[in-house]
C-alpha cells in the first residue's frame, strides 16, 4: 500500500502499488465500482462494475515487467498506433513512467467527469526526444462515473517550436464471454484498411460484425458511438468517442496466439480489442495548440444499440 494522494475528500482517489511496486490509483465510486490506473504507461488495469465484475481483460499470462506494457487494459498508443511509422510498435507512451498531474489546466469541456477522476501527465524525456524529436505535454484524465462508466480523456499540446503529427489510440482490451458469442454494431457499411492485407482498403459488408478468424482492421470515419454486445453474458458494451475518427479491431485468433509469449493459447477467445484512435489521419498540431481524443464505455444489460440509448439521455 502506498501513500494516500487524496486531493479532495469528495473527489478521493487512493494510491496503492501495481504488480511492479509503481503506484497505481484506484478510483471507486459510491456504488463500489472501481478502475485501476498504473502509473507504468498510464494504462488503465481494471475496471469492475459494482458487482465486482471486471469489465477488461488481462491476460493471465502478461509479463508485468517495465519497460514493456502488460497485454490487457487500455494501454495508450501515443505518438504512434501500430508498427507502421518510424518509433516502435503502438508508440512509447504505453512503456513510459507517467506522474499525477496535481495542477491540471482547466479542462475546455461540456463533459461532466463525476467526482471520482485521476490526473497523469507524461512529458518526454531525453531519451525519447532522440527517437521523436516533438517536444509535447500529454494529460489523461481517467474518471469513473456514479453510474460506474469509465471515460479518458488525452489532451496533448505541442510545447515545440515547430508542428508535428502523431496517431493515437485506446487500445481497449474488453473481456468477453466467448468470441463466438461476440458482435460489433456500428461498423456496418463502413470502409476498412486490412492489417492482414498490407493495409489494403475494403468495405464493410455484413449487417453486424461477427468473428470466425483473425482480424485486424482500422474502420475508417466511423460514428461516434459502437456497440459491442456479448450474447452470452447479455450484456453490451458501448463505446463512445470524440476526436478519434477510427476503431480498431482485432483478435489474434489460435495460431498468433500461440506465437505471444505474454498470451495463453486459447485466452483470444476472451479478449476482443476496440480501440478508439486517430490513425489514417494523423492529428497535426502547431506551436501551442492542444489536441482532445475522449473516449467513454459504459455497460449496459443485454442488447441494446446505440439508437436507444441515444434516445435516453
Ligand atoms: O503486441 P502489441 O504491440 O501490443 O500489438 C498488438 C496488436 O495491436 C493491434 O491494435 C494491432 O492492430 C495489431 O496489429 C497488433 O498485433
Amino acid at each position: 500500500m502506498g501513500h494516500a494522494a487524496v486531493r479532495d475528500p469528495k473527489a478521493a482517489f487512493e494510491v496503492t502499488k501495481d504488480w511492479n511496486g509503481i503506484d497505481q490509483i484506484v478510483l471507486r465510486n459510491a456504488q463500489g465500482a472501481s478502475a485501476r490506473v498504473s502509473l507504468h504507461g498510464g494504462q488503465v488495469t481494471s475496471w469492475r462494475n459494482d458487482r465486482g465484475e471486471e469489465l477488461l481483460f488481462t491476460s493471465n499470462k502478461a509479463i508485468f515487467k517495465p519497460p514493456k506494457a502488460m497485454r490487457g487494459g487500455i494501454p495508450i498508443c501515443f505518438p504512434q498506433f501500430g508498427g507502421s511509422g518510424s518509433i516502435e510498435q503502438h508508440g512509447f507512451a504505453r512503456n513510459k513512467l507517467w506522474v499525477i498531474d496535481e495542477n491540471p489546466p482547466r479542462m475546455h469541456t461540456n463533459v461532466s467527469h463525476g467526482k471520482w477522476f485521476v490526473d497523469l501527465l507524461l512529458k518526454p524525456s531525453e531519451d525519447d526526444l532522440k527517437f521523436w524529436p516533438h517536444s509535447f505535454e500529454f494529460r489523461l484524465r481517467v474518471s469513473l462515473s456514479s453510474d460506474g462508466n469509465l471515460s479518458l480523456i488525452s489532451r496533448v499540446r505541442n510545447i515545440n517550436g515547430k508542428p508535428y503529427s502523431f496517431s493515437f489510440g485506446y487500445h481497449t482490451y474488453l473481456s468477453i464471454s466467448d468470441i463466438s458469442e461476440v458482435r460489433i454494431e456500428g461498423l456496418e457499411t463502413l470502409d476498412y484498411l486490412d492489417n492482414l492485407c498490407q493495409r489494403e482498403r475494403f468495405t464493410e459488408q455484413g449487417d453486424a460484425l461477427t468473428f470466425e478468424s483473425e482480424v485486424d482492421r482500422v474502420y475508417l470515419n466511423c460514428p461516434s458511438c459502437v456497440a459491442v454486445l456479448d450474447h452470452e453474458k447479455k450484456r453490451t458494451f458501448v463505446i463512445r468517442k470524440e476526436g478519434l475518427p477510427d476503431i480498431v479491431v482485432w483478435n489474434p485468433w489460435e495460431k498468433k496466439s500461440k506465437a505471444m509469449a505474454d498470451l495463453g493459447d486459447g485466452e483470444y477467445k476472451h479478449m476482443l480489442c476496440v480501440d478508439a484512435a486517430a490513425i489514417e489521419k494523423p492529428i497535426t498540431l502547431r506551436p501551442g495548440e492542444e489536441w482532445t481524443g475522449r473516449v467513454e464505455f459504459t455497460v449496459v444489460a443485454s442488447s441494446f444499440c446505440c439508437d436507444d440509448l441515444d434516445s435516453q439521455i
